[in-house]
């Protein structure tokens, strides 16, 4: 559905020139829930904007919906952005005008007839759980209400893509859920394309199916999000993941007990799917003269299955831990002993 190829895009200023978005190569398929990820500057805006051309690539690629989005002007780009809808992180609403009456608006450009108009207005506001808010204003409603207004203004020309741009960083963490929840819902009945970016995994790891990590402009780590969550490559990706799996308060406990003379010996566990569910810590109390303190154990679920980790503290002599630690490796359980620099 999308192909990004050598993408880049770099800014002149007056005194330097900043490379905002650098040879970015990607491909989302239809029906994808695709998330860019990356701290604040790394290029995620930049690139989300030209997939629609609000920004025009400085060199490089995008086929959207078969469409070689650069080459395009006039009104065949006018066309090709109809396939293509984008929601925003301030939702962007028309503030004079009711809910229902912002629903309408891009109905209205597209000149739709008024009977028409009104009664796709009547099945989006349905769709995205606003019903009996049609004639509220926007300075009524909450943020989730803002931004699902925002989704329906967005759907009201089925479009093929949705284009995410930070869509839940304004909202509290259940009203984020709640939004997620609907997104997915959106993918699912309608088959709709969508890409997100974010600076928070929580996010990814809600409802995405693929991922990208980006930093200083480059895609530096892409691919589906539970091998993303189980085998992060770069240090970057890294800290993303652990930003869901790891609570920083966990780590300070661990870092405390790791600098510690009697502070036993710590093993972080990390298992997939069924795995999750076989008894390694009962057969390891059983079959091992060691003590195991769960220190913090968390499944963090991803759209393709289960991924989890648990943190342990193996007490007892030294051939016994090792034996445990010997018994854990063997099992379909990632063990990592962990030192003290971590
Ligand atoms: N119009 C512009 N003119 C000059 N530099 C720009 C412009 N837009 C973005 N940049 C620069 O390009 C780089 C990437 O910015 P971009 O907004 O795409 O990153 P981001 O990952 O979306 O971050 P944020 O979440 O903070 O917006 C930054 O260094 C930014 O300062």
């Amino acid at each position: 559905m999308i192909t990004l190829k050598k993408l880049s895009k770099t800014f002149q200023t007056r005194t330097t020139s900043i490379s905002a978005v650098d040879q970015a190569n990607l491909e989302i398929s239809q029906g994808e829930i695709f998330g860019i990820i990356g701290y604040s500057g790394a290029g995620k805006s930049t690139l989300i904007r030209m997939l629609n051309m609000l920004e025009r690539p400085s060199s490089g690629e995008v086929i959207l919906a078969g469409n070689n989005m650069a080459s395009l002007r006039g009104k065949r780009l006018r066309e090709a952005r109809q396939e293509i809808s984008m929601i925003f992180q301030h939702f962007n609403l028309l503030w004079s005008r009711t809910v229902a009456e912002n629903i309408e608006f891009p109905l209205e450009i597209a000149k739709v007839p008024k009977a028409d108009r009104q009664k796709r207005v009547k099945e989006l506001v349905e769709l995205v759980g606003l019903k009996g808010r049609e004639d509220a204003y926007p300075s009524q409603l909450s943020g989730g209400q803002k931004q699902r207004v925002g989704i329906a203004r967005a759907l009201a020309n089925k479009p093929k893509v949705l284009l995410c741009d930070e869509a839940t960083s304004a909202l509290d963490p259940k009203t984020t859920d709640s939004i997620l929840e609907l997104l997915t819902d959106i993918n699912q009945k309608l088959g709709l394309t969508i890409v997100l970016i974010t600076h928070e995994m929580h996010v990814i790891r809600k409802i995405c199916h693929r991922v990208a990590v980006m930093e200083d402009g480059k895609i530096v780590e892409q691919g589906p999000v539970l091998d993303v969550f189980r085998t992060p490559e770069k240090k970057i990706t890294k800290e993303f993941v652990k930003q869901v799996i790891e609570p920083e308060e966990t780590m300070e406990t661990i870092r405390e007990l790791l600098g510690k003379d009697d502070g036993g010996t710590i093993v972080k566990l990390m298992f997939m799917g069924e795995n999750a569910e076989q008894p390694v810590i009962n057969e390891l109390i059983r079959s091992y003269h060691v003590s195991v303190n769960i220190l913090q154990g968390k499944v963090s679920k991803t759209r393709d299955g289960s991924y989890g980790t648990l943190f342990v503290q193996l007490e007892g002599n030294d051939d016994s831990v090792k034996e445990a630690i010997q018994y854990l490796k063997g099992q379909q359980v990632e063990a990592e002993v962990l030192e003290d620099d971590k």
